[in-house]
């Protein structure tokens, strides 16, 4: 059944890249200013006089901002389009860096520290928005993915020029130029960006809005073209909507707790490795993405109806990984804790898939609801198990001297994440799939597909 969409205009490759490329740069730099403060933990640990816990606290307040707005953003990006929401998203992140780089009191530095989280809430849901507009369907699963790991350059950006930045001409200009870097982008989106190639399709009474297609998959429940509002309530009962929740919830929180808060400490205090092998580590995790994404998202398009089984792989790789890591009660070799990286980032990818649900479920005009809803889930999993982790650490260890036990234990925690996203996952894909029947289309058992590929191969041979 072929898709029909507001968004299907043809556009030029060249001119669709430029676009992409543009809001990605925006993208890059909300990154860069997530990840910044967790470079400079040491400076600012002594120019607000904090100590480490407190420290933290920034993570968790941008996070808590960050997954709070999603939805607001969403709806509002539905409403403007991407690139009113970018330009304005950016100027609000470089007001929050500018105000960081001169207050020297903790109260003000939270405060700036929530426009920075309000300001990288808009970016990454408004490219992803872009992508379907410019790109064909069957593109879409990789670019998405290409889009969220091309963005963890971010953190590059900050462990090394900004870094350098700071220890060399100090906070004020480090940060003061992270605000100029942003007040660059927010200009670069506004002269570059487009919010689809042509202005939004006319369209004649009584034609349907269906999202975008990767292939064989689900027809979505047809709009009539008056009702172009669909109600956020239609966005709440799909459960399509859910599905690619949970899949954000259970495969984005192990990566975000590892590599926004504990996963230094881990390797250094509980494994004993030295703080140049754990940044050599985080550059692996990086590095794979290259890898993963790519591979991920050709599969998704390849497979679309097999989508949650590349979700399911991704968090059983995920736990196996951690279970052979946490239950040996001495430290690691270096391969095995690579091994973790590595997984970290298969999950990480594969919650990206979240995001196809949404597109592929939900009508286009809602698409920006969806996919800040989709968001959320995995920012709010991430919280909890940060928070987890944390108190965990607390109770076993009040005085801060972790060994690798308290760790071991305090990393087990994030079972309850994984069982309660898993939970969530199984019981929306089976009323999805149930959805997915009413509307003509049934999955078959992997057994049975399994078989058919078979007989069609030797057929073909
Ligand atoms: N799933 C992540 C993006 C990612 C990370 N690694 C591979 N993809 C995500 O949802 N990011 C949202 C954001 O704002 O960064």
């Amino acid at each position: 059944m072929a898709a029909v969409s507001p968004f299907q205009a043809p556009a030029p490759t060249r001119v669709a890249a430029t676009v992409w490329g543009a809001g990605l740069a925006a993208y890059i730099v909300a990154t860069t200013g997530r990840t910044s403060l967790g470079v400079a933990g040491l400076q600012a640990a002594e120019r607000f006089d904090i100590s480490a816990s407190v420290l933290s606290l920034f993570v968790v307040v941008q996070l808590a901002v960050y997954a709070a707005a999603q939805v607001p953003v969403g709806i509002v990006l539905d409403k403007v389009g991407s690139r009113k929401v970018i330009f304005t998203g950016a100027l609000i992140l470089s007001c929050g860096q500018l105000m960081l780089a001169f207050v020297d009191t903790l109260p003000l530095a939270l405060v700036a520290r929530v426009l920075v989280g309000l300001g990288d809430a808009t970016a990454f849901v408004s490219v992803l928005r872009l992508v379907p507009a410019w790109f064909p369907g069957q593109r879409v699963p990789l670019l998405t993915q290409m889009t969220g790991i091309v963005g963890q350059t971010g953190q590059i950006i900050s462990a090394v020029p900004f870094l350098a930045l700071l220890l060399g001409a100090g906070w004020t200009t480090a940060f003061a130029s992270l605000a100029a870097l942003g007040v660059f982008v927010a200009f670069l989106v506004l002269v570059v960006v487009r919010d689809h190639p042509t202005a939004r399709a006319t369209r004649r009474s009584g034609e349907s809005v269906q999202p975008v297609g990767t292939g064989v998959e689900v027809p979505a429940a047809p709009v009539p073209a008056e009702a172009t509002r669909v109600p956020i309530s239609a966005v709440l009962r799909e459960p399509g909507t859910w599905l690619g929740f949970f899949t954000h919830f259970v495969c984005l929180f192990p990566t975000n707790t590892f590599m926004l808060l504990w996963g230094v400490p881990f390797l250094t205090a509980g494994q004993g490795v030295s703080a140049a092998a754990a940044s050599s580590l985080l550059t692996l995790a990086a590095l794979t993405g290259v890898v993963t994404g790519p591979v991920t998202g050709f599969l998704q398009s390849r497979h679309p109806l097999r989508r949650s089984w590349l979700v399911l792989g991704a968090v059983a790789a995920t736990v196996v990984v951690w279970g052979t890591v946490l239950l040996p009660a001495s430290p690691r070799p270096m391969w095995q804790l690579a091994l973790l990286v590595i997984v970290l980032t298969v999950s990480a990818t594969a919650s990206n898939i979240g995001f196809d649900f949404a597109r592929t479920f939900v009508p286009s005009e809602r698409l920006g609801t969806a996919t800040g809803l989709v968001n959320v889930g995995g920012f709010v999993a991430s919280l909890v198990a940060i928070f987890l982790v944390g108190a965990v650490l607390d109770v076993v260890r009040p005085d801060g001297a972790y060994t690798l036990d308290d760790f071991r234990l305090a990393m087990s925690s994030q079972a309850l994440l994984w069982a309660v996203g898993l939970v969530g996952l199984l019981l929306c894909r089976r009323s999805t799939r149930r959805r997915m029947a009413d509307r003509g289309v049934v999955v078959p058992p992997v057994r049975e597909a399994v078989a058919r590929m078979r007989r069609r191969r030797s057929g073909a041979s």
